[in-house]
Parts: structure tokens; C-alpha cells; sequence
């Protein structure tokens, strides 16, 4: 697929003399949705700010949509938007205006019905005339979007849409989110929640520590993600898994008493009813069962762990 994005040997020290960016190679596919996963103080919000123009790369290159964003600033801006993490905007500017206003800013010709258009795929058009400081939260946050869209730019960074937003607006957001890439917008959203990259990405990129770890299709990664655990306490306990057993790639826990069988929840299989009956065959008596998902939470700090080793 081909990159809109191209993040080359990109490095940032800051003037602290603090590496928050590491030799970073990426590239975000024209059309998709990336989500940008990493704990706090990764470096996201960095990398965000150089691609986006607003800080100064140490070394490496970026180009947007072929434009390089140092030597081709303008060219560059004009294909990104951005939704900052923080909300900010004058209180007493009305909606209108401050997206009007935002479009200007990239020098583009006052276009009123697309600024519509805009409005009212946001929900914002009943409010076109309210100040900012008597919108709702929620309604900020789209209003940023909105500004961040005036320009009809091709690829949209969000920094954190979702943080501190409540369930219901979090769904609202990741509905419009696919709306506007349905509309051939690409679209790079950092998060720290797994749940958001989940249920949004089409790929999912994982920073730590100013260096990208892992890059990976969102569905590999789940299938990677998705394992359950079958703990199965025997009455009595054995010394080695049985032979019979050999196809469940068991695993005896110290004691010999526990069989442990992990699988893979979202594939449809009887592997547990087989397993079950197997070990009534074998004369095996069992004592209780225990079933326990990996929290994606869990594996993902696994997953993290060991690419760091
Ligand atoms: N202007 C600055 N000067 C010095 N260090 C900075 C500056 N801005 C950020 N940093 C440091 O760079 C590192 C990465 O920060 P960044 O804001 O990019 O992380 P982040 O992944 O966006 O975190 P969060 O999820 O908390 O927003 C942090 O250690 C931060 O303290």
C-alpha cells in the first residue's frame, strides 16, 4: 500500500539535552487508521509535533504526502491537520468564526458551504452561533475537529481524542473517526487506550521510550492478544503430561496437579470438549477448572517487555 506518510532515521533531542525520540522509521498508509499506542512520556506527542510542523526534527527526515515538512513547510501543512490534546480556543469566539478563522490560516478562500458541510457532520451545526465557553466538552472536541478539518487537509492526526471522555462520546467519536476515513481521510490517533486502537485501527504502532517497538496489522497483533488459559486441577496429581494428551500442547504446572491449556477464544473449536473427554479416557480425575483471559492490558505489557529484552 502506498505510505502518505514517510518518517526516516527521525531523531529528537530536546535543547535539555533529552533524547525523546530515537531513530524512528514509520510509515502510515494513505487511507488507514493508525493508532499510535504508548504509556506516557513515550515520546507521541513528540513525533506528532515534529510531522505536524511544530517542532524541529535533531535528525531524519519526514515527508508528507512527498513533501518534505522542513523544506516544503507549507506544501507539507497543508495535507495535516491536527487535534491537539489540549483544548484550546478563544471562549468568546462563536463556532463559525473559529473555523472559518482556522481555514484562513492555511490561506484557503472562504468556502461557506463546505465549512456547512463540516459542521454538520460534526453536529455542530445548531451551534454555528454559540460561543466555545457555552459548548459542552464533547462539543469542543469536535469543534477542534472541525477546525483541524477546515482546511480539507488529507490526513488527520488526533492526539488523544478520547482522554477523559466518557463512554458514550468516546463511541460517538470512533464513529465519526471512520466516517471521515470512509471519506478518504488517513488518520493517526495516539492513545493509551488498547481498547480505542481495538476497536478503531487498521494498524497499530507501539512506542516506548522514544523508540517504535512494534508496527503490526491490528488484527495480527489481536490474534497475538487473544489467548485464554484453561488451568484443569487433577484429584490426583501426575508426573508428565500424558502421551494421549499430546495434540493440547500442555503444559504441567510444578506440583504435577495442574494441566494448563491455552487456546485461542475467538476460534471456533470443541478443543475443550475433546480435551475433556480425553482426560476421562486417560482416567484422569478432575478437581475443579479455572479459565482465565490474559487482559489485553497484561499482554500488551508482555508483548512490550519482551521487545525490549
Ligand atoms: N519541550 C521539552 N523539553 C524537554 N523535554 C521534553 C519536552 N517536551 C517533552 N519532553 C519530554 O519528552 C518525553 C516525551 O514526551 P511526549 O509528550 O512526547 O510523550 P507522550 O508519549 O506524548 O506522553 P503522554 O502520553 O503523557 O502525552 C517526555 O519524557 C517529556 O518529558
Amino acid at each position: 500500500m502506498p505510505s502518505i506518510i514517510r518518517v526516516s532515521g527521525l531523531t529528537k533531542t530536546y535543547d535539555s539535552g533529552f533524547t525523546a525520540l530515537q531513530n524512528i522509521d514509520l510509515e502510515i498508509h494513505r487511507g488507514e487508521i493508525f493508532a499510535l499506542l504508548g504509556p506516557n512520556g513515550a515520546g507521541k506527542t513528540t513525533l506528532i509535533s515534529i510531522i505536524c510542523g511544530i517542532s524541529s526534527p535533531s535528525e531524519g527526515t519526514v515527508l508528507a504526502d512527498g513533501f518534505d515538512i522542513v523544506k516544503d513547510y507549507r506544501a507539507a501543512r497543508s495535507k495535516i491537520g491536527l487535534v491537539p490534546q489540549e483544548l484550546c480556543s478563544d471562549a468568546f469566539e462563536n463556532v463559525w468564526s473559529a473555523v472559518s478563522f482556522s481555514r484562513g490560516l492555511f490561506g484557503k478562500p472562504a468556502n461557506p458551504e463546505f465549512i456547512e458541510k463540516l459542521l454538520r457532520q460534526l453536529s455542530l451545526w445548531d451551534k454555528k452561533d454559540a460561543q466555545m465557553r457555552e459548548l459542552s466538552g464533547g462539543m469542543k472536541r469536535r469543534v477542534m475537529i472541525a477546525k483541524a478539518l477546515s482546511h480539507e487537509p488529507d490526513i488527520l492526526f488526533l492526539d488523544e481524542p478520547t482522554a477523559g471522555v466518557d463512554v458514550e462520546l468516546r463511541k460517538d467519536m470512533w464513529q465519526m473517526v471512520r466516517e471521515l476515513r470512509e471519506q478518504g481521510v488517513t488518520i493517526i490517533l495516539t492513545t493509551h487506550y488498547i481498547e480505542e486502537a481495538e476497536e478503531m485501527a487498521d494498524r497499530i504502532g507501539v512506542i516506548r521510550k522514544g523508540k517504535i517497538l512494534l508496527v503490526e496489522e491490528k488484527q495480527a497483533l489481536m490474534d497475538k492478544l487473544g489467548s485464554k488459559l484453561l488451568s484443569i486441577r487433577l484429584q490426583q496429581p501426575v508426573s508428565e503430561v500424558p502421551e494421549a494428551l499430546a495434540e493440547f500442547s500442555l503444559q504441567l504446572a510444578e506440583d504435577g496437579d495442574t494441566l494448563c491449556y491455552r487456546y485461542d477464544s475467538r476460534q471456533e473449536s470443541d478443543s475443550i470438549a475433546r480435551l475433556l473427554r480425553k482426560l476421562t479416557e486417560q482416567g484422569l480425575e478432575i478437581r475443579d477448572l479455572h479459565s482465565s483471559e490474559s487482559s489485553l492490558e497484561q499482554i500488551f505489557v508482555s508483548l512490550v517487555h519482551e521487545k525490549e529484552q
